[in-house]
């Protein structure tokens, strides 16, 4: 049995992945803690997810691992320099295994393997993520990470950047700029995550789209994290070689 702990218990994410745990014949669930309750719990865990908030999570990880526990992180806001950070935390042997995943819908990381594949066969690509008004940070981790993929794919095919004769406009009316790509931000009641990638060329224009309508659809890729991180190499970014991709 795999002793799991849930960092952000009562939020959105984590009450499912507390009730996937409870449902998984191969973890037992030891510890569920959310804002204003003792870590100490945790301790007797082997693997701490964590779905809390970008604001928290770079001190969540750093306790869970200097305490030797490995981390399943799906809270977003990972740039390449917090990233650089987690690893410099994991130098010691004696400090837990972190994965990080801006994703863990099958279909997410299938869309972000295509868009990968797509973007160096097309003059331009731009990413539009739609998500529900609750979420706390724009774009997501998940466009953030496609845009990050899309680019270095353009870039080791030599792809020119996309076209844009765009001279003035009102600020933000083009979206953020994340590596050269273009990346806008829908937050929408009703909806829940949903991205869309748009690749144009010469007289077409190629869609790849990913909507996730239920949380429950990331639950496979978290058990999958959980049961794997603590054979990984210190640090994982996405589940993509977990799944062979
Ligand atoms: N990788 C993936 O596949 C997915 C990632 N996410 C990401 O997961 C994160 C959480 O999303 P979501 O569940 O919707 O958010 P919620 O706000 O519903 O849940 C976050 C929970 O964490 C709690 N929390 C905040 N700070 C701490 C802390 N220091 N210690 C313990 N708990 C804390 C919050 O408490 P309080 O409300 O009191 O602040 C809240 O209960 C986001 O970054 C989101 O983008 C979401 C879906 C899928
Ligand atoms: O906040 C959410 O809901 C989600 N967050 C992740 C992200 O920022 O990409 C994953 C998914 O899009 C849902």
């Amino acid at each position: 049995m795999i002793k799991v702990g849930v960092l952000g218990a009562r939020g959105r994410m984590g009450s499912e992945v507390c009730r996937a745990v409870r449902s998984a014949d191969d973890m037992e669930l030891v510890a569920a803690v959310d804002q204003g309750d003792s870590f100490e719990a945790l301790t007797a865990a082997e693997v701490v997810v964590d779905f809390t908030h970008p604001g928290v999570v770079m001190d969540n990880i750093k306790w869970c691992v200097e305490r030797g526990l490995h981390v399943v992180v799906g809270t977003s806001g990972f740039d390449p320099s917090r990233v650089d950070t987690v690893r410099s935390w994991l130098t010691d042997d004696s400090a837990g295994n972190v994965l990080i995943a801006p994703n863990f819908g099958i279909g997410a990381v299938l869309m972000m393997h295509f868009a990968q594949k797509a973007a160096p066969f097309f003059e331009s690509v731009e990413i539009i993520e739609t998500h529900h008004p609750k979420k706390v940070d724009a774009p997501s981790g998940t466009a953030y990470r496609t845009a990050e993929l899309v680019a270095a794919a353009r870039a080791e095919a030599g792809a020119a950047p996309s076209p844009d004769a765009t001279t003035t406009e009102v600020e933000g009316a083009r979206g953020a700029d994340v590596d050269g790509v273009r990346v806008h931000a829908v937050r929408l009641s009703g909806a829940i995550a949903h991205q869309e990638v748009v690749l144009g060329g010469h007289g077409e224009i190629f869609t790849i789209r990913h909507d996730a309508m239920d949380r429950e659809s990331f639950m496979p890729g978290v058990l999958l994290a959980v049961r794997k991180v603590p054979e990984l190499d210190r640090l994982t970014i996405g589940i993509e070689t977990l799944l062979g991709l």
